[in-house]
C-alpha cells in the first residue's frame, strides 16, 4: 500500500497550537468585517484544480463547471463566470496540455446537450475554457513548486484541492510562510481533518494563508436549492414554523440510503465508513438547516451563524451503545446487480470493520429543541435509494369518541434528489366520514438547474462563503461524533450486518422504520 493511500483519510495528528485560530461565531479568521452578505471581491481568474486525475474532478467538478457556464446566471453576456476564466489541471501524472483537455473535454460533453447551450455564448463558453485550459505535472507537498504554479496563474487563483485529505494538509501547512498570489481562495473538500484536533490545526494553518471568508470547505450538500428548499417550507408558510419544535415534535429522522455499493472507491471509503462520509459532514449540515433558528436575511454571516449555534447545542442522545449503530452489508442482490459482501472488495481490509451503514441519534439541548431525537443515518449497498428528512409530530392530546380508527402521527417528508414535499395527515374516510384513515399531500420542490458541484462553483467564483463551511462549525463537526469514533474504534459498539439490496439492519426503538 502506497504512502498516498495511508494517508487517504488521515489528517494531521498535531495538537491544537498557538496561532489564532477562525474567530468563533459572528464570522472567521483575520477576515471577519462584520459586514452582511458576501465579501465579492475580485472575480476569480483561475480556477487551479490539485488532483486533477482523480474521480472528483472528472466526474463531479468539471462537469459542474460546465453546467456553470452553460446556464450562466449572469445575465450580462461579457461577465459571465466564463468570460475570462482559465482552467488549469495539476497533478502528479506525467500529462501534457492535449491529455489534460481530452478529460476535460469528456466531462464537458453532457453539457452541450443542455438546454442553454443554444444561448447565445452558452456552449460557446465552454469551449473557449475548454481549449485555452492547461496542466501542469506538480508534486502539490513540494512548498516551491505548489507556489510557482500559484504565480504562474492569472490572480485572483481559486485553488480547489481535489486531493486526498491528508495531502491536501500536508500542501497547505508547506505553503506557511510563502507568499501567495493576491486574493487567493482555498476551496477545501470533506472531510476536513480528521477529527477535532487536526480539523483546528488546519484551521490555524489556512487562517495563516488567507482570509477565512476566502476559505471556501465544500459541502455538496448545502446546494443553494437544497437549502432553499427547507427555507421556502419553514419560513415562508406560517403553518409550520409555531410547530416547529420539542412541544409539537416527536422526533426527526435524516435518512440518506444509498443504492449504491463501493463504486471503486475502496482507497478512500475504506478507511472513511458512512459516519465520516456522510455523518460527520453532509447530515450534520442537514440537521443544523433543518432545525435552526431563522436567520433574519440569507447571507453568510446570518446563515452561518445560525448553523453554528445550533451545532454547538448538539451532542450524542446517550453513550454510544446507546445511541449509535454501525452495520457492513454482505454479499446481496440490488437491483439488477449482485454485489459482493463488501468485506471481500477489491481494496478493502476487512481487519478495519467499516461501516457501510451509520446512525447516531442526537439532541438538540436548546429550549426550542430539548428531548427530540434526531436519528441521521446513512448507508450504501440498499435496496431502495431513500434520501429524505422526515418530521413526525406528536399525536393529538385527546382524539373525540364517536371517530374510529387511529389518529396516526403528522408526518412530514422532504426529500432530496428530486425535491418534494410530502405531509402525511389524517382524514375521514371515503365511504363511511366516522372512520380515520391516511391521506398524503404531495407537491415538486424546486430544483435547481445547476448541479451541485455547479452551485459550489458558483459560490466560489463569486466570492460567496454563504454555503460554505465555517471553521468553527468543521471543529464543531468532529465534537459531536468524537464519542462514536473512539467507542467504534475500541469496538465497544458491534458490527452489524445487513444483506446488500435489503432494508439495513433490523429496526429497533431507538432506531425505528419512520
Ligand atoms: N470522489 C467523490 O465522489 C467525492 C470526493 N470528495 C472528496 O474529494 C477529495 C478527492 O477525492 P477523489 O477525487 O475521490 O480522490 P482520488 O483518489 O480519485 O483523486 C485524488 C487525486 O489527487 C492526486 N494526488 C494525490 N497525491 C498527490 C500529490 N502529492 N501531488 C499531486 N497530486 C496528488 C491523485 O493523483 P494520483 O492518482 O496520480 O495519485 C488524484 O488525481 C477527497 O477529499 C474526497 O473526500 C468529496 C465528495 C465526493
Ligand atoms: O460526498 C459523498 O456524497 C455522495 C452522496 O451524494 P450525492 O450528491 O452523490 O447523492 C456519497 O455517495 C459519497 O459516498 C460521499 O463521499
Amino acid at each position: 500500500m502506497s504512502e498516498r493511500e495511508e494517508q487517504a483519510t488521515g489528517g494531521t495528528e498535531s495538537g491544537r497550537g498557538g496561532s489564532s485560530g477562525p474567530e468563533q461565531p459572528g464570522g472567521g479568521g483575520h477576515g471577519a468585517s462584520g459586514a452582511r452578505g458576501h465579501s465579492g471581491g475580485d472575480p476569480v481568474a483561475t480556477l487551479l484544480v490539485l488532483g486533477a486525475s482523480g474521480d472528483l474532478a472528472s466526474r463531479l467538478l468539471l462537469p459542474g463547471l460546465a453546467r456553470l457556464l452553460v446556464s450562466d446566471r449572469n445575465e450580462d453576456p461579457g461577465h459571465g463566470h466564463g468570460a475570462s476564466l482559465q482552467l488549469v489541471g495539476a497533478g502528479s501524472e506525467d500529462w501534457d496540455d492535449d491529455r489534460w483537455r481530452e478529460v476535460v473535454t469528456k466531462a464537458f460533453a453532457d453539457a452541450e446537450h443542455h438546454e442553454d447551450a443554444d444561448r447565445p455564448g452558452g456552449w460557446e463558453a465552454v469551449c473557449a475554457v475548454r481549449d485555452a485550459s492547461r496542466y501542469r505535472q506538480v508534486d502539490v507537498t513540494d512548498p516551491d513548486a505548489l507556489t510557482d504554479l500559484l504565480h504562474s496563474c492569472t490572480a485572483p487563483v481559486a485553488v480547489y484541492f481535489a486531493l486526498p485529505p491528508a495531502i491536501t494538509a500536508t500542501a497547505c501547512e508547506n505553503l506557511v510562510g510563502k507568499q501567495l498570489p493576491e486574493s487567493t481562495r482555498l476551496v477545501m473538500e470533506k472531510p476536513f481533518g480528521s477529527d477535532e484536533a487536526s480539523a483546528h490545526h488546519l484551521n490555524e494553518v489556512v487562517a495563516q494563508l488567507v482570509p477565512e471568508e476566502h476559505v471556501h470547505r465544500v459541502d455538496h450538500f448545502l446546494g443553494t436549492s437544497a437549502v432553499l428548499n427547507v427555507f421556502g417550507v419553514r419560513f415562508a408558510n406560517r403553518l409550520f414554523e409555531p410547530t416547529w419544535n420539542a412541544s409539537h415534535v416527536e422526533r426527526v429522522d435524516v435518512v440518506y440510503d444509498e443504492d449504491l455499493g463501493l463504486e471503486g472507491r475502496a482507497r478512500y471509503y475504506d478507511r472513511a465508513g458512512a459516519l465520516k462520509d456522510m455523518i460527520q459532514s453532509h447530515l450534520l449540515q442537514v440537521l443544523a438547516v433543518l432545525a435552526m433558528d431563522a436567520p433574519a436575511a440569507l447571507d453568510e454571516r446570518e446563515f452561518r451563524d445560525r448553523k453554528a449555534q445550533l451545532l454547538r447545542a448538539t451532542r450524542l442522545a446517550g453513550s454510544p451503545q446507546e445511541a449509535s449503530r454501525r452495520a457492513v452489508y454482505t454479499a446481496g442482490r440490488m437491483g439488477e446487480r449482485d454485489l459482493p459482501d463488501y468485506q471481500s472488495e477489491d481494496g478493502v481490509d476487512p481487519s478495519r470493520q467499516t461501516e457501510t451503514l451509520a446512525e447516531v441519534v442526537l439532541h438538540v439541548d436548546t429550549w426550542r429543541w430539548a428531548g427530540v431525537p434526531f436519528r441521521l443515518r446513512s448507508g450504501k449497498g440498499l435496496g431502495r435509494a431513500r434520501k429524505e428528512a422526515v418530521i413526525t409530530f406528536k399525536p393529538v392530546p385527546h382524539l373525540m369518541e364517536g371517530l374510529r380508527g387511529e389518529a396516526r402521527p403528522t408526518r412530514l417528508r422532504l426529500s432530496f434528489k428530486p425535491g418534494t414535499i410530502n405531509l402525511d395527515l389524517t382524514v375521514n374516510a371515503e365511504g363511511d366520514p366516522f372512520d380515520l384513515e391516511e391521506a398524503t399531500l404531495s407537491a415538486q420542490l424546486g430544483d435547481s438547474q445547476l448541479p451541485a458541484y455547479g452551485e459550489v462553483l458558483a459560490g466560489v467564483l463569486d466570492g460567496d462563503p454563504l454555503l460554505s463551511v465555517r471553521g468553527d462549525t468543521a471543529e464543531d463537526c468532529w465534537r459531536i461524533l468524537a464519542p462514536v469514533i473512539a467507542a467504534w474504534e475500541a469496538d465497544e459498539v458491534p458490527l452489524e450486518t445487513y444483506p446488500a439490496g435489503s432494508g439495513g439492519p433490523e429496526p429497533t426503538e431507538t432506531f425505528p422504520a419512520v
